[in-house]
């Protein structure tokens, strides 16, 4: 039995890692948002000097980018020294190919063995569920069942053309109009048909993180209801924009001590 793993996303702040420092044992990844599309932008100055100070957070560091070209990407990994990377747009198999090759050729030019790990983001609009839900309730099932079968569709889709291309897959909210840490919730009844998809065809071997809208009331739904071995979140643990360590702490005794059957993936 071992804890579900915990990513505290957009990080911006002296401050910030200050407090995750204080639970540094209970966070297995900390995120850096590297797209000016985000409120949470940080740059790689900033990120290289909070990483020299706390120098153990460097692997657990995510960096997180949203349709940048691949030689963006690599530029801040190689001023950071961050291994691991998110996609969090719709970035093409050519542009991931061409960031792993580059960035192999990188490290072989410098010495180093690292290799990088691809985190790949797909997203669960709000609409399509909701409206799924509500023609179920008005007893219009066709029309609703049928929006939501093709989005399931469309996601076990995209999750067989990138399960054998990156390391980990994380599903986030999508709303219209935003990117991402938008502190909503898909609807999470979605995640069997998903989660077990991903498990079939990766040999329980490839990480899900859930996002969007994860918060201390609710992550005990998500690792006890739903079997969800990686929990991601950003606004769920802020006030005022700022990482909150007492949202952290009621964060991490609702995710308990030993939670599961510790597979990535789903407890069966
Ligand atoms: O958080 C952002 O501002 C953001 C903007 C653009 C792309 C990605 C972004 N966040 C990445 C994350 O992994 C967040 O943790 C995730 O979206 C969940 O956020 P939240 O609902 O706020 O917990």
């Amino acid at each position: 039995m071992s804890r579900a793993q915990l990513k505290i996303c957009g990080n911006q702040s002296w401050d910030d890692l200050k407090v995750l420092q204080t639970y540094g044992d209970q966070i297995n990844h900390v995120g850096f948002i590297f797209t000016k599309q985000s409120k949470r932008v940080v740059s790689a100055e900033q990120v290289s000097s909070w990483l020299e100070e706390y120098p153990s957070l460097l692997e657990k560091a995510v960096a997180v980018f949203l349709n940048q070209e691949a030689d963006e990407i690599l530029q801040i990994l190689g001023q950071t020294g961050i291994q691991t990377v998110q996609l969090h747009g719709n970035e093409s198999l050519d542009t991931v190919n061409e960031l792993i090759e580059k960035h192999r050729f990188e490290m072989e030019k410098k010495g180093y063995k690292g290799t990088l790990s691809i985190w790949k983001v797909l997203h669960v609009h709000t609409d399509v569920m909701k409206r799924w839900d509500a023609t179920h309730n008005q007893g219009i099932e066709e029309v609703g069942e049928q929006a939501f079968v093709q989005k399931v569709e469309q996601l076990q889709q995209d999750i067989q053309t990138w399960v054998n291309h990156v390391d980990a897959f994380l599903l986030d909210t999508q709303v219209k109009g935003s990117v991402g840490g938008t502190g909503m919730r898909f609807d999470w009844r979605i995640l069997p048909l998903l989660a077990d998809f991903i498990e079939q065809l990766s040999d329980k071997s490839k990480p899900l993180w859930i996002a969007g809208g994860v918060r201390p009331e609710n992550v005990e739904e998500l690792i006890q209801g739903y079997g969800i071995r990686g929990i991601d979140i950003a606004s769920g643990a802020e006030v005022n924009g700022k990482k909150d360590a007492l949202i952290l702490k009621r964060l991490i005794e609702r995710m308990g001590e030993e939670n599961g059957t510790g597979a990535v993936i789903k407890s069966t």
